[in-house]
């Protein structure tokens, strides 16, 4: 049993207003953006910042990182699929950015 809930279509529909330039999933679970860095230290820093944003919600990407690009998905894993922590910590990384 998921210990949080998924959004609902009509909550989801909602939440993604709130993070325009992630792209949901074509199957729902989870919401992913593109990053690119002019180099590898930059890419970097943000990933150390965005790590320490994910500790402290006890909320973790899936990510990967190619020099100066990082590719984050987030998906609730305790949900199967989207939820609000999704979408709060999609807002915190862009707050990140200015
Ligand atoms: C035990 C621990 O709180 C859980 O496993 C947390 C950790 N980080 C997590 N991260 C993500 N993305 N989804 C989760 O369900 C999740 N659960």
């Amino acid at each position: 049993m998921p210990r949080i809930p998924q959004l609902t279509d009509e909550e989801r529909t909602v939440a993604l207003g709130a993070v325009p330039l992630w792209r949901l999933s074509d199957d729902a679970t989870g919401i992913s953006r593109g990053f690119m860095f002019k180099d590898f230290v930059e890419a970097f820093s943000f990933m150390t910042q965005v790590a320490l944003l994910a500790e402290r919600a006890d909320h973790h990407p899936e990510w990967s990182n190619v020099y100066g690009r990082v590719d984050i998905r987030l998906t609730t894993h305790d949900a199967n699929g989207l939820s609000m922590r999704d979408i709060a910590l999609a807002q915190e990384i862009d707050a990140l950015l200015g």
